[in-house]
């Protein structure tokens, strides 16, 4: 296999986000579901003969060092592959959303070149490395959406009834870094069992990080409350800014609706970018790792 074509890399959101504490080395203990969604990054792959690792964007431009290059770094040296690789990248995901799009791109990269170099790592040993590269990366290697803890590296597959959601980005980006660094952050939240959750997946919890990144912008209240004017509900997702919906028959807003979702897009204020959004199942490249 030389090369791999139109490789997904889907975005996630946050059903919910709790913080239950903080361990010693300042990172925070966590618990939400994850589910991946059909807002994605594409990607390319060609293999080089080389062991040159080389990134082209093919939208706009990434950090020089980005996660997708970093990801194929750590590959290359623990597998002591000779390989190389061209990645092109067609980014679709907003940067800065709590959509978790450079950790997807990364887990994207592993999981591609993981077929492309023949290496047959079971998906345990790539989370395992992709764990290092940001606390995102082991969800995005599937197989789907998760209950999650620790600090992100403990999974546990959670069924979840299908759903649609509008997903809205305001025009400002935040930091990860700085939402958990913030004096709003509180960290007391009582843990959960999934049990609480599954009980009414649509409702449960909340997300904590949510007063911190309406603290630090103002568009993040902004985005929820024009959320709450078309589908009566809005969440914050991972350390935002960007903010979802439920869409359902139930709140009077039924996805299926033709022309409904050119009509809310043609109501978002200037800069932001928004979009109707299935909840998957199933990771797409689910089956490229084994278990
Ligand atoms: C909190 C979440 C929930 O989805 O936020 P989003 O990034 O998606 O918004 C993620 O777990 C984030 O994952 P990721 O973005 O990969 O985080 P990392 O790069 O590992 O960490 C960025 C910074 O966030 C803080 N951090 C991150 C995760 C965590 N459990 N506790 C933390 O305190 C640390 O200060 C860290 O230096
Ligand atoms: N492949 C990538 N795609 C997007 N951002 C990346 C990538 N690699 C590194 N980054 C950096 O990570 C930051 C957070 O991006 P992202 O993962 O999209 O956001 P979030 O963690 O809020 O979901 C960006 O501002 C960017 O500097």
């Amino acid at each position: 296999m030389r090369a791999l074509y139109d490789v997904p890399a889907p975005a996630k959101l946050n059903l919910f986000l709790h913080v239950l504490g903080r361990r010693d080395d300042g990172y925070h203990l966590l618990q939400s579901v994850f589910v991946p969604i059909d807002w994605m990054d594409t990607l390319h792959f060609e293999r080089r003969d080389d062991g040159q690792l080389r990134r082209h964007d093919l939208t706009e431009p990434l950090p020089a060092d980005d996660l997708c290059l970093r990801a194929a770094r750590a590959l290359q040296e623990a597998s002591g592959c000779r390989w190389g690789v061209d990645i092109s990248i067609d980014k679709q995901v907003p940067s800065g959303a709590g959509m978790g799009g450079g950790s997807s791109d990364a887990a994207t990269v592993l999981l591609a070149l993981n077929r492309l170099w023949g290496l047959h790592w079971p998906r345990a040993r790539l989370q395992a490395l992709g764990q290092r590269l940001g606390a995102d990366v082991p969800f995005f290697l599937g197989p789907g959406p998760a209950w999650v803890e620790g600090i992100g590296e403990r999974l546990s597959p959670v069924a979840l009834p299908a759903a649609d959601y509008f997903v809205v980005k305001p025009a400002v980006s935040l930091p990860t870094r700085e939402i958990f660094a913030h004096p709003l952050l509180a960290r007391d939240t009582r843990a959960a069992i999934v049990e609480d959750f599954l009980a009414d997946p649509a409702t449960f919890g909340k997300n904590d990080l949510q007063a911190a990144a309406r603290a630090l912008s103002d568009e993040v209240g902004q985005a929820g409350r024009w959320l709450e004017a078309r589908f009566g509900n809005s969440r914050m997702t991972g350390s935002g800014s960007a903010v979802f919906a439920v869409v359902s028959a139930r709140n009077g807003a039924a996805a299926a609706a033709p022309g409904k979702e050119a009509r809310w897009l043609k109501e978002l204020p200037a800069g932001w970018v928004g979009r109707l959004c299935r909840g998957l199942e199933q990771h797409p490249l689910s089956g490229w790792a084994s278990d």
